[in-house]
Formats: C-alpha cells, structure tokens, sequence
C-alpha cells in the first residue's frame, strides 16, 4: 500500500512551517529569527574546510535564515554561490553579495534569456561540482536523507552535478524532520544532513 503523495506531504509540511515561523518570529522578544539565523551559521561553519566555495540558498521569510550564515562565511574568506532559477527548473549560481537576502526572485523562474551583462555573472548550471558543502532549502527530511522540497525539482538537477565528497546539508526549524518515510523518486538526490533552527546537526548517511 503506497503512503501519502509528495504533493499531501508536501502541502502538510508548508502549513507547518508557516505556523514554525510565526513561533520563531515571536520568540524571545522578536530574537528568535536572529538567534537561529546565528545558531545555523555557527554549526555549519563548523564543516566547512578553510577558504572553501560554499552553496547557499538566499532564504525567504518562512524558511531557516541563511543571511547571517552568508555573511560569516564571506567574512571568514569562503566564496559563497546561490541560485537563480532558469524557465526549465534547473538552477544557475552566481557569487553571493553582503547582506543580501532571498526574494521572490529568489524562486521565481527566469523568463527568457538573460542580456549578456546578466549571463557573465552566471558561473554555469554545473557550478555545483566546484563546491565544498551544499547548503539547501527543503520541507522536510527522513532518516534517511530523503528530501522533500518545493516541487520545482531544482536541486534534485543541481546535486546531480556536486563532487560526490562535499557534505550536502539541508536546514529544516526544528520539529520538521519527518518520522515517517519520505516517498523516494529515482531522480531523487539524497543529503547528507540536516542543521535546525536551533542549531542541532543531524547526520544520516
Ligand atoms: N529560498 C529559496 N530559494 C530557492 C529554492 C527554495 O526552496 N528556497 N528553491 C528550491 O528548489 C529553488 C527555486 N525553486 C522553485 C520551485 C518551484 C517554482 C515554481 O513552481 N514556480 C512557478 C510559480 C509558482 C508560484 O508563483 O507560486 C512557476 O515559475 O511557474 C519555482 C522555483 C532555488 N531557490
Ligand atoms: N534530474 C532531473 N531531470 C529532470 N527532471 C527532474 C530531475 N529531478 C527532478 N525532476 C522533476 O522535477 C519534478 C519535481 O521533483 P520533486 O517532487 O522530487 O521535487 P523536490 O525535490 O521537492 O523539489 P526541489 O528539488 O526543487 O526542492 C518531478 O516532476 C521530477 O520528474
């Protein structure tokens, strides 16, 4: 007997969530985003080798913040790439910039081809095998690394191109890793870990 479809798990984990980031927003006298916006940063840097090239999601409100994560890892001389959504789902990267933080851009998909000035900062959809750690987005993750994310199945093509020995990590608030078996789809790319809102590191593979 099969389980709930990823598109259930999927809208379940999104209500979850929204309600997760209001519980944070509201914590600890309107701290809480910061606090594990700095929880998130400190565990992650902690595995990455020095002057390493780092991926990064630019995070939206509801998600695990990656600001403060970027711009430690800038300031501790990695270099730092995050996406830019192309029309066919698949995910080009480009250099992180200070301060900067996800938008609807962020996950919008990019209509049409870019002017040349875009394109020459674009760093190719294959960027990813020149990294050292993989940070992504996701809704939820089981035991055993499988990931639910937003249903684009961007970073199932993106991880398709990462050097099999960087670590691939996924920020979940905490309470939404999954218990049960997530559904697994042949084109689904496992992650290695994944690093909550209070800064708690889980290994899985
Ligand atoms: N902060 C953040 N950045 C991220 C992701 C994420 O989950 N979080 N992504 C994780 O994968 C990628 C973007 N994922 C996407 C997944 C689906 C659609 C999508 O279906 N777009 C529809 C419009 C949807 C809407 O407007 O509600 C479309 O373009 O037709 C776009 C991007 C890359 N960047
Ligand atoms: N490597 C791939 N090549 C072509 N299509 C793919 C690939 N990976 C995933 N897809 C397609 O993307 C769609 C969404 O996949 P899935 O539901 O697993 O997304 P997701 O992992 O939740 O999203 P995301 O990776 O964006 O966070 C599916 O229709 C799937 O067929």
């Amino acid at each position: 007997m099969s389980g709930p479809s990823k598109r259930d798990l999927r809208h379940a984990a999104r209500a979850r969530r929204a309600r997760l980031a209001v519980e944070l927003r509201g914590r600890d006298g309107g701290a809480g985003v910061a606090e594990a916006a700095e929880a998130i940063a400190e565990t992650v840097l902690r595995f990455v080798p020095d002057g390493g090239r780092v991926a990064v999601y630019e995070s939206l409100p509801d998600e695990p913040p990656t600001g403060r994560l970027v711009e430690r890892l800038l300031e501790s001389g990695h270099e730092v790439i995050v996406p830019v959504v192309l029309d066919d789902f698949s995910l080009e990267w480009r250099y992180a910039v200070r301060g900067t933080v996800g938008d609807q851009g962020t996950v919008t998909r990019r209509q049409g081809p870019p002017d040349a000035s875009e394109r020459s900062g674009w760093l190719g959809v294959d960027a990813l095998a020149g990294c050292d750690l993989v940070v992504t987005p996701g809704l939820t993750v089981d035991r055993h690394g499988t990931r639910l994310g937003q249903g684009g199945g961007c970073y199932d093509r993106a991880l398709a191109h990462r050097d099999p020995a960087a670590p691939v990590v996924t920020l979940l608030h905490e309470g939404e890793a999954s218990e049960l078996d997530l559904p697994l789809d042949e084109h689904d790319q496992p992650v290695d870990a994944y690093v909550t809102t209070t800064g708690r590191l889980v290994r899985l593979r």
